[in-house]
């Protein structure tokens, strides 16, 4: 599934009409249409509808909506809030098509009283106010109709294509339609991807309109959705001839004297991940405490320094495949120098934590780099590297991204509920899974060694994060789905639920299995 921003959509639109051939109205009644099935299956005969339409084709869409409710012996007002003389063009003829029907308008207009007092008898309001045409901060009646619905907690919302008064891209939002269902037209747009304005949509359902494929590839840029479907699909298969070899040496780099859980965490990730061999290299400080955890991996202490990296890392006599460095390595000259040694080394690379604290003194290696770079920064990493606030970066999480990315020729994980995956030619995976579960300390870290096993096993980088991502999120959706809250998942928990949810992955994908 294709997510798009508005001016995209516009652009799929006109291509649509004017390259294909097929017409505005036949868009709108498609739509409309569409959403009306939608609609039919979920709301009760005995429920009275009331369809609150505005000037533009958002409102075009509400009238063949409420054209078909009616036709199906609903109890339906429609509500026109602009003068008619506003409506124009497919929206204006989804209209007429609906008066000539023997349907009746009501106008919001000199109604306006009738029109609060008519709310507390309706069951479910359909919202076809404002669509992606939104411009600037609601002007009024819009904005005091809107809050008037929100106030009725008891009505049941449906939205037509975004929630009226959020912006389609994403943004700040003052006021909008709180929606219990979101039916979004063809693609879903960014704001149902980003926050606040992810918070609107409620459930969201997306329709096709019968916009060819071909309109989508003219006139978008890659931005995907990263399902289930997409990872059980993807997972590599392993050959009955493998060894442990096969799947990869692995390096953690981390750990200092007041963090020592992050790069026990990452490494068990990782194990759990299906790494082959692995190795931890920790200040030899720390050794001792490190190694009673865990049995499993090999250790190459590191000399130390007040308890952290003091900068020498021995990488020539390792021969690793694949390096993660940063969790608990601490801020300080010795951890970035190793990071700088890392960054020499000719292998995949994820910097995660500590590890992105020296940005600007990596930025001229990485930008050198043959193998791929993977940066895992939450938004506050994030907005630090960019020197922007933290509120910049989740105002455009799509487009800082994927300019961050380009730029600077890295695999950007930009993590978040919706973690987006950016590769360096700018395409971008928004990640499905995951829960509030994972706000929580030691996360990073684990998604940290998931990412290091799934690109050693994995020859294409993006699906071998991308489903490193996923199965993070998934894995605690596991948990809450069974004996956790949202608030008691810790970040070992995450760990333990990695096997559980790559058994059930691997089920799903077996027919994709079989066919390689
Ligand atoms: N392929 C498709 O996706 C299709 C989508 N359809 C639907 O069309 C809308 C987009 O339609 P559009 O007419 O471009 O936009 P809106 O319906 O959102 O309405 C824009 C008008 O709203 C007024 N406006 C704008 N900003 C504000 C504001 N801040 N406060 C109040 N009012 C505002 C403005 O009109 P004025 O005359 O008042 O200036 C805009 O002109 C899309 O979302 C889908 O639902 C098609 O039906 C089928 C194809
Ligand atoms: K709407």
């Amino acid at each position: 599934m294709r997510v798009v921003t508005a001016s995209e959509m516009y652009a799929i639109d006109r291509y649509t009409i004017q390259q294909i051939g097929m017409s505005e109205e036949s868009l709108m009644e498609n739509a409309g249409q569409a959403v009306a099935t939608v609609l039919l299956e979920r709301i009760q005969p005995a429920q009275r509808v009331a369809v609150l339409a505005g000037t533009g084709n958002n409102g075009g869409d509400g009238f063949v909506v409420a054209r078909v409710l009616k036709s199906y012996g609903y109890t339906t007002d429609l509500w026109l809030i602009p003068p008619k003389e506003k409506v124009k063009g497919a929206a204006k003829k989804a209209l007429e098509i609906y008066e000539n029907s023997g349907y009746e308008v009501k106008n919001y207009i000199g109604n306006e009283k009738e029109f609060i007092e008519q709310l507390r008898h309706y069951d479910v309001i359909i919202d076809a106010l404002l669509g992606i045409g939104i411009n600037g901060a609601l002007r009024s009646p819009y904005k005091e109709i809107i809050e008037k619905v929100n106030e009725a907690k008891e009505l049941v919302v449906y939205a037509i294509d975004v929630p009226s008064g959020i912006p389609a891209d994403g943004g700040a939002v003052e006021t909008a339609i709180q929606a219990d269902v979101t039916i979004t037209i063809q693609y879903p747009k960014l704001s149902a991807y980003t926050f606040p304005t992810a918070d609107y949509y409620g459930e969201l359902i997306v329709v096709d309109i019968g916009i060819p494929p071909l309109s989508l590839e003219k006139n978008a840029e890659f931005r995907r959705l990263w399902s289930e479907a997409a990872v059980a699909r993807t997972l590599p298969v392993r050959k009955r001839s493998s060894h442990k070899g096969t799947y990869g040496k692995g390096l953690v780099i981390g750990g200092s004297r007041n963090m020592t859980g992050a790069v026990i965490m990452t490494a068990k990730a990782a194990l759990r991940s299906g790494a082959g061999l692995l190795t931890m290299a920790v200040p030899d400080d720390v050794y001792p405490v490190v190694a009673t955890h865990i049995p499993e991996v090999m250790y190459h202490p590191c000399s130390s320094l007040n308890g952290c990296f003091a900068g020498e890392i021995d990488l020539i006599t390792l021969d690793v495949d694949a390096i993660a460095a940063g969790p608990g390595m601490g801020r300080t000259m010795g951890a970035k120098s190793v990071v700088q040694k890392v960054l020499c080394q000719d292998v995949p690379v994820v910097l995660d934590a500590d590890a992105l604290y020296f940005w600007n003194d990596y930025v001229s290696i990485i930008r050198e780099r043959t193998e791929a770079t993977i940066l895992t920064p939450h938004p506050g990493e994030m907005a630090r590297m960019l020197g922007v606030s933290i509120d910049d970066v989740e105002r455009d999480r799509f487009g800082i991204a994927k300019q961050f990315a380009m730029s600077n020729g890295v695999y950007l994980v930009l993590k978040g509920p919706y973690t987006i995956v950016t590769t360096p030619d700018g395409k971008q995976y928004v990640n499905t899974s995951g829960n509030p579960a994972l706000a929580k300390g030691g996360s990073g870290d684990v998604l940290t060694g998931i990412i290091l096993a799934f690109i050693m096993q994995h020859d294409n980088i993006q699906e071998a994060i991308c489903n490193a991502v996923f199965v993070h999120g998934k894995a605690a959706d596991a948990l809450v789905e069974k004996e956790h809250s949202p608030m008691d998942v810790l970040a070992t928990d995450v760990i333990e639920a990695i096997p559980q949810t790559l058994f059930s992955l691997y089920k799903k994908g077996a027919s994709y299995q079989k066919q390689r």
